[in-house]
C-alpha cells in the first residue's frame, strides 16, 4: 500500500456519446485535505462517484486507500464517508434518530455510545432531539458530517458540503474537517468557494470533464503566468467597458471598489496601461488572487461543447 489515499489515473465516464470526465489522474497524499474546484457540470460530482465506487469508470485505473477502484469497489465504500450534494436523511426523525438509524446501516457495535460519542464531537447536543427536516442549513450539514464518520472513515469525499450556508456555520465546518485531517483522515471536498479553496492543502481544478491544473494555492499561482494589475482609483469602473474590449487584457474583474485586470502577456497588459486613457488610472502590479487564476482558466478553456443527450 502506497502513500497515497487516492492514486488514480486516466480516468474517463462517459454517459452515452459524451465524455463527463476525461483522462483524469488524481494523487492525494493520506491526511490531507484537498480542494476540487471548476465549474458547473465540469465532472467533479461524477469523479467523486467513481472514486467511492458508486460509479464504475468507463476507462482507466487506480486504488483508493489501497482498494482497486473497479474490483474492490464495495470495501473502498466501508472505509469511505461520502456526503452528497443534497441533503439526505430523514427529515421526519430527529438528529439522533437519523445517526442511530445510521449507525443501524453501518452495523455498528456499541451503537448508543457510537451516537453518544459523535453527537457530542459535533456540538449537536442540544439539537439531538431536533428533527432534521427543522434544521437550517448549517446545523444540516453537521449532521450529515457526523454521519458520514460514524463508521470511521479514513476518506471522506465531501461533495459542495457548505453550499447556502452561512459563513459563520461554514467556518465551524472547517473547523471540524481540519480537526479530521489531524485524525489522519483524507479528505476531498467540492467546492466553489475561493476562501474554502485557500484552506485545502492542495487543490484540484476541472473544466469541461479534464483535469486543468492542480498543486497548492501558491504554485497554481505561479503556474497560471498570469499577471496581474489592481486600480482603486475613484470613477475606475467606468473604465471596465473599454478594459473589457481590449484583445490583451483576458480579465477583467470588480473586488468592490477595486478593479482587476489580468492577462498571460505581461508585455501587452503593461502596453494597455501606459496607454489612454487608461494611463490616467494608477496601477498596481499584485499577486493573482485564486479568482482570477480561476476565471482566466474558465476563459481559457473556453464555452463547454461537448453534445449532451
Ligand atoms: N447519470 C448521468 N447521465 C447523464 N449525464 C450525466 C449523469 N450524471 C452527470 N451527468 C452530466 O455530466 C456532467 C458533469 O456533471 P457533474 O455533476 O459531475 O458536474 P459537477 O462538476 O459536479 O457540477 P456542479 O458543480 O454543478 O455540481 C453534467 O453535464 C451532467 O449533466
Amino acid at each position: 500500500m502506497n502513500d497515497f489515499a487516492v492514486d488514480v489515473k486516466s480516468l474517463v465516464k462517459e454517459f452515452g456519446k459524451t465524455r463527463v470526465v476525461d483522462d483524469v489522474a488524481l494523487q492525494i497524499p493520506k491526511g490531507q485535505v484537498w480542494g476540487f474546484l471548476g465549474p458547473n457540470g465540469s465532472g467533479k460530482t461524477t469523479t467523486i462517484r467513481m472514486l467511492c465506487g458508486l460509479l464504475t469508470p468507463t476507462q482507466g485505473s487506480g486504488t483508493c486507500l489501497g482498494l482497486d477502484i473497479i474490483t474492490e469497489a464495495e470495501k473502498i465504500k466501508l472505509q469511505t464517508g461520502y456526503m452528497t450534494q443534497k441533503f439526505s436523511f430523514w427529515e421526519d426523525l430527529s438528529i439522533r434518530e437519523n445517526l442511530d438509524f445510521v449507525s443501524r446501516m453501518y452495523n455498528l457495535p456499541n451503537r448508543k455510545a457510537k451516537v453518544d460519542d459523535v453527537i457530542a464531537r459535533l456540538d449537536l447536543t442540544q439539537r439531538q432531539h431536533q428533527l432534521a427536516g427543522d434544521l437550517s442549513g448549517g446545523w444540516k450539514q453537521r449532521l450529515a458530517l457526523a454521519a458520514v464518520t460514524m463508521h470511521n472513515p479514513k476518506l471522506l469525499l465531501l461533495d459542495e458540503p457548505t453550499a447556502g450556508v452561512d459563513p459563520k456555520a461554514r467556518r465551524e465546518f472547517w473547523d471540524q474537517i481540519h480537526e479530521l485531517t489531524n485524525q489522519g483522515i483524507t479528505i476531498l471536498v467540492s467546492t466553489h468557494y475561493m476562501d474554502e479553496a485557500e484552506r485545502c492543502d492542495q487543490i484540484a481544478y476541472l473544466a469541461h470533464g479534464k483535469l486543468i491544473t492542480q498543486g497548492t494555492v501558491r504554485d497554481v499561482i505561479a503556474a497560471s503566468n498570469l499577471t496581474t494589475y489592481v486600480s482603486i482609483n475613484k470613477g475606475v469602473r467606468q473604465f471596465a467597458s473599454a478594459l473589457k474590449a481590449e484583445d490583451d487584457i483576458e480579465n477583467v474583474s470588480y473586488f468592490g471598489a477595486a478593479l482587476h485586470i489580468s492577462s498571460t502577456n505581461t508585455v501587452a497588459i503593461e502596453n494597455v496601461i501606459k496607454r489612454a486613457p487608461f494611463d490616467s488610472l494608477d496601477w498596481q502590479k499584485i499577486t493573482p488572487s485564486l479568482e482570477d487564476v480561476f476565471i482566466s482558466l474558465m476563459t481559457s478553456v473556453g464555452n463547454d461543447k461537448r453534445d449532451y443527450q
